[in-house]
């Protein structure tokens, strides 16, 4: 089976070109886009949204396309032949409600690529089989670049050609859709290829980011780039310096590790507050490089990551990606960057790995990490070390303690046993060796939040000009725990009480996986230079927890979750 893509469809995005697939090539098609990986057993993450809504309900429900619909994105010449990205921006509607996404599709040897993704990655090529004559449509070499061909409308034959004006409006869109790729051609050495293609960056744009990093205080505002700003602790920290009148602007990529609509909930409320959090991928240089330049940015508070210890055995690479090429990015911008703002950055507990010295102090030794996720960022902490020595950058690095409270993540365990309390699941509680309980240092998010807002306060301004440092620049690691660790069956005891629900428990032996057997934090050093002081409780800590639970999700225990790109229904 063939199937053409004209301009018309390029236009008017996925939806157009779906819509005039025949029922036969419709299913045809789902077919070969579930030989990508996915099988019906399998739910597929909502990177897959059009792979998926066709496996589950035998047609696809709904593409649709934003108003921009189509702009070249990218013109690269790569081994003497041109390809031409045609940028499709849509959002897919499902059963679980409207999600941004795009596709695009580029020449690529002797066929049309189709691809989509969320993530910005080419995750999941499509492959759209070509008639040799649409591929004429395409320009193949290097500056020529081929109009379309009339009669070629003509053979798709719809109302919408058969207007005059329409064909003279499309025309003109396609000059100029060539004449923007050519330029983009021209210039493609400084062409960042990561770029997702929805970014483009606007007057509109620079004006929301300009309002959102607007101080409403006079005594030394900051000016801070939150990254990972849709997250459990980058919200909860972008909504405290703005409530105290600091210019904040937001930046995160929405991946579906966890429910996507959990953060675009976050994003909404960050939106109330006058927070504007951009979609974007920290690895994209270009629209760290465009906040950069359209504000004075004085700190970037970098919290966007891959979270969770047992995940980083299915997919190892997205640790990779955010927790090491990601930061690597954000200091490679920073350091550029004139003048250079000071950064705080999210490290983590897991550093100290298999230590059995208690409480963890940050002089002890962390060469022991028990997962890839620790072993990412203990690597964060050379890095930083690196950056700060050669460029002048002012780094402080928290260590996290197993941050947990009101608008949580989904994937750990306070968050996971209460919705499987409430639906009457048991519950896996892991021992240790011997049959010895896991404890952790669980810490409240207010209390991290302090921290890091505490940190920002107290950093040193980074040292370098134009990329060459002047002088030495602060480099600071803190602990930020609540010292007080706490065994997972009291966690459950006291997720209990708060749900007055007994909890079905299975206890299992710890599997091997990445899990260490306890944390506990010594926090003198942030004490002393931070005045950290940790106020809540668990009991206090899991209380506001569950009454955020509850008001957030109610009783509908038929809510769809996206833990680990698996969707659970709860
Ligand atoms: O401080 C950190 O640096 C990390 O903290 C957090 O990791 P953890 O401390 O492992 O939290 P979490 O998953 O809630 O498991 C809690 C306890 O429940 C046990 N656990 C877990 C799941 C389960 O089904 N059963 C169980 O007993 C489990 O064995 C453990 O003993 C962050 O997720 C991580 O991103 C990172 O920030």
């Amino acid at each position: 089976m063939l199937w053409s893509i004209t301009e018309h469809h390029r236009a008017r995005g996925v939806f157009e070109l779906w819509k005039s697939l025949p029922e036969t090539a419709r299913r045809a098609f789902a077919a070969e886009f579930s030989s990508g990986g996915a099988s019906n057993a399998e739910p597929c993450g909502p990177s897959d949204y059009s792979r998926q809504c066709e496996l589950r309900s035998g047609h696809l429900e709904a593409v649709g396309v934003r108003s921009e619909a189509v702009a070249p994105t990218l013109c690269k010449s790569r081994g003497g032949s041109l390809e031409v990205r045609y940028e499709v921006n849509c959002w897919v509607l499902s059963h679980k409600g409207r999600f941004p996404a795009y596709a695009f599709c580029e020449k690529r040897g002797g066929g049309i690529s189709m691809y989509d993704s969320l993530n910005g990655s080419l995750q999941n090529p499509l492959l759209m089989r070509m008639p040799p004559s649409v591929l004429d449509e395409f320009p193949s070499t290097p500056g020529k670049v081929k109009m379309e061909r009339s009669n070629y409308f003509g053979r798709v034959g719809s109302r919408w050609h058969s207007s005059v004006s329409a064909k003279l409006l499309c025309l003109t869109s396609i000059l100029l859709l060539l004449t923007i790729s050519a330029f983009f051609w021209v210039s493609s050495a400084g062409i960042d290829s990561q770029r997702p293609p929805t970014f483009q960056r606007s007057h509109e744009w620079e004006k929301r980011v300009r309002q959102s990093c607007l101080p409403r205080r006079e005594d030394n505002p900051l000016v801070v780039l939150v990254t990972g700003a849709a997250g459990f602790v980058g919200s909860h920290v972008s909504l405290a310096l703005r409530k105290r009148g600091d210019g904040v602007v937001g930046l995160d990529n929405f991946n579906s590790y966890y429910e996507v609509s959990l953060k675009r909930a976050r994003q909404e409320l960050l939106a109330k507050h006058s927070v504007f959090v951009i979609d974007g991928d920290i690895n994209d240089k270009f629209i760290i490089e465009s906040i950069l330049e359209a504000v004075p940015i004085t700190h970037v508070m970098h919290l966007a990551a891959q979270a969770g210890v047992r995940y980083a055995m299915q997919n190892p690479q997205s640790y990779i990606h955010s927790n090491i090429a990601g930061l690597v990015n954000i200091f490679e911008v920073c350091k550029a960057a004139n003048p250079q703002p000071a950064i705080v950055w999210a490290s983590s507990s897991s550093v100290y790995g298999l230590n059995t010295k208690v409480p963890f102090s940050e002089a002890d030794r962390t060469d022991q990490p028990a997962s890839l996720y620790a072993a990412t960022k203990k690597a964060g902490e050379g890095i930083a070390h690196t950056y700060n020595h050669i460029y002048g950058l002012s780094i402080t690095g928290l260590r996290f303690f197993t941050v947990y409270g009101p608008w949580g993540r989904p994937d750990m365990a306070y968050f996971s046993f209460t919705r499987d309390i409430l639906k009457g699941n048991p519950i896996s509680v892991y021992s240790g060796a011997g049959g010895k309980d896991l404890a952790r240092d669980f810490t409240f998010i207010d209390d991290i939040v302090k921290g890091c807002v505490a940190s920002l306060d107290t950093a040193e301004k980074s040292t370098g000009s134009g990329g060459k440092k002047t002088g030495p620049a602060m480099l600071r690691v803190f602990n930020l725990g609540n010292t007080s660790p706490v065994t997972v069956p009291t966690l459950v005891d006291i997720l209990e009480k708060h749900l007055n629900t007994k909890a079905k428990r299975q206890i299992i032996k710890m599997p091997r996986n990445g899990d260490v057997p306890f944390t506990h934090a010594n926090i003198s050093s942030a004490q002393a230079q931070l005045g950290y002081r940790p106020t809540t409780n668990l009991d206090t800590g899991l209380k506001k927890f569950v009454k955020w639970y509850l008001s957030y999700y109610g009783d509908n225990t038929n809510r769809r979750l996206w833990v680990g790109n698996h969707e659970k229904i709860i």
